[in-house]
């Protein structure tokens, strides 16, 4: 069941992702920014619909198809090992020429409860994976099937996507705007300013609602929470603000 259960975080997940749940990528990546870490990527989009999706990366490498007798259908060592705190992150080198997941493994991943899979690459059986309401994002949907071009390079091991390396265990948070990959041992610390950036903006955006000038409550010192590299001063009197951005 504790498919992560050798991790001394593993207590915390179901809490963890529920955290990651309330956020959006880019409240994630303005996080990820004031770390210094990688902000995450464009470009890999939900294929079917407006999608979300939070959860615990289980990686899965591809390669072309060498020689030899046929083996096991990509990615379904990962659907096997996945569970439904997992999202599927397939490194097909961003190739847009070969679909690298299909209708039949959206079956078996929603099966398991998988959240959604993320592909850097493109995607085949777009309807069928709407009519499960099954999370795929990926660079596009191309009909030429995986079969006889590719081959599994690894399953649980670091990928990469889009330049962003994931390691099994990462969180990752893909949405309409993108995404954004949180190394484990940073995701706490990562929910936390997150947090704090989406109250922020959540203030902010009151503020506009309220009639406040635009140029006055969206100032870029005042989003970084003063904590940010590039903030160029504060807005003149923000109490609310002032609050929210204590540390
Ligand atoms: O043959 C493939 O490329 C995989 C596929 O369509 C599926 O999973 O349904
Ligand atoms: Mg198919």
């Amino acid at each position: 069941m504790e498919h992560m259960s050798n991790s001394p975080l593993s207590d915390r997940c179901p809490a963890l992702l529920d955290r990651y749940a309330a956020l959006d990528s880019a409240a994630v990546s303005d996080a990820l920014d004031q770390l210094g870490l990688p902000a995450g990527v464009g470009g890999i989009r939900p294929v079917w619909g407006p999608a979300a999706v939070v959860g615990f990366a289980v990686t899965v490498g591809l390669e072309p198809r060498g020689d030899g007798p046929a083996g096991a259908h990509i990615a379904t060592t990962a659907v096997e090992t996945a569970d439904d705190r997992s999202v599927i992150v397939v490194d097909n080198q961003g190739r847009t020429d070969v679909s690298c997941w299909g209708g039949i493994l959206s079956l078996g991943a929603a099966r398991r409860g998988v959240r959604g899979v993320v592909a850097d690459g493109v995607c085949r059986d777009v309807a069928e994976a709407r009519e499960l309401a099954f999370p795929v994002f990926s660079r596009g949907a191309i009909p030429a099937t995986a079969r006889g071009r590719l081959q599994q390079r690894s399953t649980g091991e670091p990928v990469e996507v889009a330049g962003l390396t994931v390691e099994q265990g990462d969180v990752v948070v893909a949405d309409e705007t993108g995404i954004v990959v949180v190394p484990r041992g940073r995701a706490e610390e990562v929910a936390e300013i997150a947090a704090g950036i989406a109250a922020r903006e959540r203030v902010i955006a009151e503020e506009v609602r309220a009639g406040v000038a635009l140029s006055r409550a969206m100032h870029d010192g005042r989003l970084a929470g003063g904590g940010g590299g590039g903030a160029v001063g504060r807005p003149a009197a923000e109490p609310a603000v002032a609050k929210e951005s204590a540390r």
